[in-house]
């Protein structure tokens, strides 16, 4: 499977194609929109997730409701595009017209911990404005959507379920060990910071006001949890056949994250191994793992327990008590560009990572069962665990 997004933040539209999907994946319209509004959700966003809409349109590869087999094309307008078309339009704009427009003025003061200098420098630009556009977490609208067409395969050809949740926002942390299902993603979602647990929750509420009373900016750490995965997703024969290093490829690839951990990631470093690793015992329904330490991978491949991977996301870095850089046109030392701008997305990076790691796993799983229809996927997988030599 290929998948790839094109468009700028503040342009007309962004632009997702997937490759490769099987035929007969239910999709509608509606579950899309769905998708990109919890994606819009999370206390601490900016004022920008609450005028701008995303207009959605599938454009290719599905047909009555169900994929094709061939790319699947997704439209993801953007409603604010008229206050923009002067300043970001493909073709010259009269340079009078642009002059006294407000966002058009040059972006020359680049902001620490955001793409803009190092853009700047790379491309040739002394305006910030076609990086940042780019750089920028709107483009993952494009991915969410992909991503919800995958879990629609996932679960309708291998049974497979994915919820996400929030673990910490700045020094905030939810108390709670127990692992959320898919019974309790509708919770989740109802929470303002997607933590499975209410004190955790309030905790990191407070956080998200302080901080923003302070006008600072924070980072935390999102878990994704994939529930009925068969074992043997991924392999060791190879790197870049190993499906933890695919997942963490994929997650480091969204904005902003700057670590990611499989299981209990960087805890597990620091146990002996006796309490590292997870026992496997006989039971009545088959093969298991007493423990879930390693996430559900070993040896880069699905081990059939539930899938665990986390993200950790930095600090906005467009932050209200502007850093210190330089103006690039005088070369002068001067304050950060500083508008609007989120004070904590980690809810939404949250949804962003369910998505990546759903075409991780799509991709995985097309990849060993092979098929070009859903039932067809859904035969293989069938036959495949009915003929495991080790149940
Ligand atoms: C969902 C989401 C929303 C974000 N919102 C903002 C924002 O409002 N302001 C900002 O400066 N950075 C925001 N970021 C982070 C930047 O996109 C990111 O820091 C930037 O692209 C530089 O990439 P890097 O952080 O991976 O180095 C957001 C990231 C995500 C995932
Ligand atoms: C638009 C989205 O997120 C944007 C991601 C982002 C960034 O720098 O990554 C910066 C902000 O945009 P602006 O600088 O125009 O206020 C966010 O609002 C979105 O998620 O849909």
């Amino acid at each position: 499977m290929r998948w790839l997004t094109a468009g700028e933040s503040h342009g007309p539209e962004l632009i997702a194609i997937l490759e490769g999907l099987p035929a007969g994946v239910e999709i509608t319209t509606s579950e899309l929109e769905e998708a990109l509004r919890r994606r819009r959700l999370g206390y601490g966003r900016g004022a920008r997730m609450k005028f701008e809409q995303d207009e959605l349109t599938i454009s290719g590869g599905v047909r009555h409701g169900r994929t094709l087999g061939s790319p699947v094309a997704i439209r993801v307008g953007n409603t604010e595009w008229p206050k923009w078309e002067q300043v970001m339009a493909a073709d010259p704009v009269d340079p009078a017209v642009l002059e006294g427009l407000a966002r058009n003025a040059p972006r020359s003061r680049p902001r620490p911990g955001h793409a803009d200098l190092a853009g700047m420098q790379k491309y040739g630009f002394d305006d910030a404005r076609p990086v940042l556009d780019r750089a920028s977490a709107r483009e993952t609208a494009a991915r969410v959507a992909l991503g919800q067409v995958a879990k629609n395969f996932l679960k309708q050809a291998l049974g497979v379920e994915i919820v996400s949740h929030v673990l910490s926002i700045g020094s905030a942390a939810t108390p709670s060990i127990e692992l959320p299902t898919p019974a309790d993603l509708a919770r989740i979602d109802d929470d303002p910071v997607r933590c499975f647990d209410p004190e955790g929750s309030a905790a990191m509420v407070a956080e998200i006001d302080k901080a923003h009373k302070e006008g600072d900016t924070l980072g935390g750490v999102v878990e994704v949890v994939v529930y009925g995965l068969p074992p043997g997703l991924g392999s060791y024969t190879h790197w870049d056949r190993r499906l933890d290093a695919r997942l963490a490829a994929a997650l480091m690839g969204i904005q902003a994250i700057k670590g990611v951990g499989v299981g209990d990631g960087f805890e597990t470093a620091r146990r002996p191994g006796s309490r590292a690793h997870d026992e496997i015992e006989n039971t009545e329904n088959g093969v298991r793992r007493i423990t879930n330490r390693a996430g559900g991978v070993e040896g880069g491949m699905t081990n059939g327990e539930p899938l665990r991977v986390s993200a950790a996301m930095k600090p906005i870095s467009t932050v209200p008590r502007a850093l210190a850089t330089i103006d690039v046109v005088t070369g002068e030392a001067a304050k950060a560009h500083h508008e609007r701008s989120d004070v904590c997305a980690v809810p939404a990076a949250a949804i962003v990572a369910e998505a990546m790691v759903a075409l991780v796993l799509a991709d995985a799983a097309v990849e060993k069962f092979g098929g070009d229809s859903v039932e067809e996927v859904a035969r293989n997988v069938s036959g495949y665990l009915s003929s495991l030599i080790i149940k």
